[in-house]
This record gives C-alpha cells, sequence and structure tokens, in this order.
C-alpha cells in the first residue's frame, strides 16, 4: 500500500480552487527567439495575449513553432529578444499590480503523452514526487493535503485508489492524472501540447470534456492539430505560420 505522508482533508465548496482565487492574463510582447548557435529565429516578433480563464488555441503545420514556442512560456528556453509577462487581477476584477514577467513556476505544462514520464508506482507518489515528508511541519502537511485533495477531485480521480499503479489506469485517466500533478500549485496558464494525442475516441471525449470544465477556472492555452474536437472550448485561436510568426485566425473547421 502507498503510504500517504499525510491525512487527505477534504475540501468542500462549489468552486474547486476558491480559496485562492487569482486570476491571470499572459501576454507575448514583441517575443523572438534563436536557438544559441544558430542563425535562424524559430520565433519572430510574436505578440498576443489571452484573456484569463479562456482557452486559446495556436494551431499550424509540423515545424512552424508551436512546441518552441511553448517551451519559452515554461522557462525552458529564453527569448532572445521581447517579453512574456503577466497581468493578475483581484477577485474585482481590477489589475492587481503593474504587469510582471511570467515565473515559469506559475505555469503548469503538460507535455505530450505525459504518461512516458510518470515515475512512481502509485498515483499517491505521482503527485505528490519531490514534495517535503518526515521533516514538514504539521500546518505544511495540512497545506499540502488539502491542495493533493483539490488537485484530484479537480480532474476527476478521488473515486480511484492512490494505491493504483499509474501505469495500469486508462488512457484518459492517465491524463487526468498528469493534469493532476500540474494544478497542485493552482498555476497562472495551464498549458498543454496536443492533450489528445494517442488516445483513443473515448478518452478522447473524456480529455474535452475535462478541460471544458477546467476552462471555468484557469487560463488554459493548448498546442493541438485536433481542431475540430476542441473548437467547442475555443474562445481564442492562433495560427502558426512557418518562419515563427503568428496570427488571430477563427478555426479552419
Ligand atoms: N534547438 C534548435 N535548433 C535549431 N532548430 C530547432 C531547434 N529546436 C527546434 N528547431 C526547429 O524549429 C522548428 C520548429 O520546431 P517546433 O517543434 O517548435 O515546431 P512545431 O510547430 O511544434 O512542430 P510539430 O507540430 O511537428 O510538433 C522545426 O523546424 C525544428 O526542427
Amino acid at each position: 500500500m502507498a503510504s500517504a505522508p499525510f491525512a487527505l482533508l477534504s475540501v468542500s465548496g462549489s468552486s474547486m480552487f476558491q480559496q485562492t482565487v487569482i486570476s491571470a492574463k499572459p501576454c507575448f510582447r514583441d517575443v523572438s527567439y534563436r536557438p544559441p548557435g544558430t542563425q535562424i529565429n524559430l520565433l519572430n516578433g510574436v505578440s498576443f495575449s489571452l484573456p484569463e480563464k479562456s482557452f486559446g488555441l495556436i494551431f499550424g503545420r509540423s515545424g512552424s513553432g508551436k512546441t518552441t514556442l511553448l517551451q519559452l512560456i515554461a522557462g525552458l528556453s529564453k527569448p532572445t529578444s521581447g517579453s512574456i509577462y503577466v497581468q493578475r487581477y483581484g477577485n474585482d476584477g481590477n489589475p492587481n499590480q503593474s504587469p510582471e514577467l511570467l515565473p515559469p513556476e506559475r505555469v503548469g505544462i503538460v507535455f505530450q503523452f505525459p504518461e512516458r514520464y510518470f515515475v512512481a508506482d502509485n498515483v499517491l507518489d505521482e503527485v505528490t514526487f519531490g514534495w517535503p515528508r518526515q521533516r514538514a511541519s504539521l500546518q505544511l502537511k495540512e497545506q499540502l493535503a488539502s491542495k493533493l485533495q483539490r488537485a484530484i477531485t479537480s480532474v476527476g480521480l478521488h473515486g480511484i485508489s492512490l494505491d493504483k499503479d499509474p501505469h495500469s489506469l486508462s488512457g484518459g485517466y492517465k491524463r487526468r492524472l498528469a493534469l493532476a500533478i500540474q494544478l497542485v500549485q493552482i498555476p497562472d496558464l495551464l498549458i498543454l501540447d496536443e492533450p489528445l494525442a494517442g488516445l483513443d475516441w473515448k478518452a478522447r471525449a473524456d480529455v474535452v470534456k475535462l478541460l471544458k470544465h477546467l476552462k471555468k477556472e484557469l487560463t488554459l492555452l493548448v498546442v493541438s492539430h485536433d481542431l475540430k474536437e476542441l473548437a467547442p472550448l475555443v474562445d481564442r485561436s492562433w495560427r502558426m505560420e512557418m518562419g515563427g510568426v503568428i496570427k488571430e485566425e477563427p478555426l479552419p473547421v
């Protein structure tokens, strides 16, 4: 059986993230990127912003630079010029302070085929990988337990045993688990690279339904070729063209 680092607490209320209602609007300002040691810009003057609690989709041909863009947002590489910042809003809907650079630790990212990177042999250890255990104070343990419960509940995994081997879950449940891991810290922005890739039709429908649910509480930016299935969720969409240029455009579906 998995050894729980702390007792699970129950979280009540209608909003899954109501304890920390921070909304944020991520913005790209004239971002260009050229990998070190190369002469070609993979991104060229990319500017766009995504309204808070909305679903943005980036589409475009293979090799146009979509994944490169996500890697910059996640802080895995740094823009050669331009900036990626975030404007936060309070519960009253007013901007909290002047825009600040988007801290990479406030971005949740689910890469393509996230289940390939599962490391633990039970669901609890997978979600709490790297968390403090024995040495954590009681107060911290309670906070973490509450975050764990909220993340698991928000993706609809509360019905499954935390002892279960993540690798034995169905395709759709593996994606739910990958999302739960990213939702623990309530990110300012959740980015997903091809969230439906490799799933059967039932799991795809399941993930679409879950993303629709998450959109009520979070700002999501998705890169995908599955335009038709995601279209009902999309608030803003951009086409990435060869040469790393982005243009706002309705989905061609
Ligand atoms: N470090 C690098 N140095 C040079 N070229 C790179 C580097 N990283 C990526 N590229 C090239 O940049 C282009 C954009 O790649 P990227 O993976 O961002 O495209 P993509 O739109 O996500 O493609 P796909 O839809 O196939 O995932 C590709 O031609 C890729 O080969």
